[in-house]
């Protein structure tokens, strides 16, 4: 455990556990240390046989390990009940495993009338559950798994999961057997539950792109449960460890780290020359001569960008704002992501996407080079801190 983890913070630690199954000359998990703290998604990805499986029915214990510890909540539960410990740990799997002759509500209320709650307690946990991963109760309580579509059955199975508020979640492959965009809708709606829950989940995917989506940290596996990288998803995409990960994030390792920022979060160029629609144009020309920008942008009265005008448009006789130069498109908002503008601005007729608040109101641009500098700077304070992680004293960080 590293200095700045302090054990009140920390929700499970695993150390040294490994799998060794009778007649493998190998094990399939081989000493997997690693903490998970309170509250955080932490994703295992890695490639097909690498142990991660294992590594999560190790960690509820529905196989013992062949020696290790675990540590949850800082009780050495190794050698517990594992019946008490599955209370404590919320599992969801891929196929979602629902008893197909029980109701939802039925399915649901598993763990909870294990755990000895009364009846009215538990009917009033089923409908949370139900109404918050967006189920209404009164439809769906008393239908059957096959009623469902694999959408609703994998929610199902996630409120069921959480029934009895486990502090630990883990989630094996939750989502591989469901259709592209049902599940980009699913891991929406679960970050956005996560967002007010704050559970702690260990969450497996092969998926790199899902391990980035979903994870606050990435444990990159190789064969064997080996860590090739525990960190998160910025510094793995911008400072992989080796070529392992490398290879593993892919070629588009600089495409997908500009998912994971937003443009409210960069500096985007406020030096764009601006106007207003009823100015004269050659105070317009003016202004764009002054700047370094081959047009100017355009306001109506709300502050809304409407068109690009150039210093020939401006200098046309009968100069028309309405009808002139290039309509102002590619507007995107502060939260959108880096990748959003530069989608936008590829496609946009002035060379940069212009943000706009939430009423459209101007607020600046961002152009390649604003998205360069993001990159660059990413990169350098991912540097500088892993140089500060070696060596502290020489280092200002
Ligand atoms: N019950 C078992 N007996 C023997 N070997 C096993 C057993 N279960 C898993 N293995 C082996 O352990 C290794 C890890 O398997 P595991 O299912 O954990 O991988 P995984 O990373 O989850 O793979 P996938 O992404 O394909 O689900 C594999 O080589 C597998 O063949």
């Amino acid at each position: 455990m590293t200095q700045t983890e302090s054990s009140n913070e920390v929700m499970i630690e695993l150390d040294e556990l490994t799998k060794h199954f009778p007649g493998q000359a190998n094990p399939a998990v081989d000493k997997l240390s690693l903490t998970v703290k309170k509250g955080e998604i932490v994703v295992f990805v890695g490639p097909s046989g690498c142990g991660k499986t294992t590594s999560m029915e190790l960690v509820n214990r529905l196989i013992e390990p062949t020696s290790g510890r675990i540590i949850l909540e800082g009780e050495d539960v190794t050698n517990s009940d594992p019946d008490e410990l599955r209370r404590r740990i919320g599992y969801v799997i891929q196929e979602t495993g629902l008893l197909p002759h029980r109701t939802i509500a039925h399915n649901i209320a598993t763990v909870p009338k294990l755990v000895g709650w009364d009846k009215q307690r538990i009917s009033e946990r089923v409908d949370e559950l139900l109404t918050m991963v967006g189920m209404d109760p009164d439809v769906y309580r008393n239908r059957y798994p096959k009623e469902l579509s694999g959408g609703q059955r994998q929610r199902v199975g996630v409120a069921r999961a959480m029934a009895a508020d486990p502090p630990l979640m883990l989630m094996d492959e939750p989502f591989g057997a469901i259709d592209p965009i049902t599940r980009e809708r699913l891991q929406n709606e679960f970050l956005r539950l996560q967002a007010q829950i704050q559970k702690t989940i260990i969450f497996v995917t092969h998926d790199i792109d899902e391990a980035i989506k979903m994870g606050d940290r990435i444990v990159v596996l190789r064969d064997q449960s080996h860590i090739a990288q525990f960190d998160t998803p910025e510094a793995i995409l911008t400072n992989p460890a080796d070529d392992y990960v490398a290879d593993f994030i892919g070629s588009g390792a600089s495409l997908k780290r500009l998912n994971l920022s937003r443009i409210r979060d960069i500096e985007m160029a406020t030096d764009a020359p601006i106007g207003r629609m009823d100015e004269p144009a050659d105070e317009l020309a003016r202004r764009l001569d002054a700047s370094e920008w081959s047009a100017i942008l355009l306001l109506d009265d709300r502050k809304r960008p409407t068109r690009w005008v150039n210093a020939q448009d401006l200098r046309r006789p009968g100069f028309d704002p309405t009808t002139m130069g290039l309509k102002a498109r590619a507007v995107v908002e502060p939260h959108a992501t880096l990748s959003d503008a530069l989608n936008e601005l590829i496609s946009s007729n002035g060379g940069c996407a212009i943000v706009a608040d939430g009423d459209g109101a101007y607020l600046g641009v961002v152009d390649l080079e604003t998205i360069m500098a993001a990159v660059r700077a990413m990169r350098e304070q991912h540097a500088r801190f892993y140089l500060a992680a070696k060596n502290p004293d020489t280092v200002e960080v």
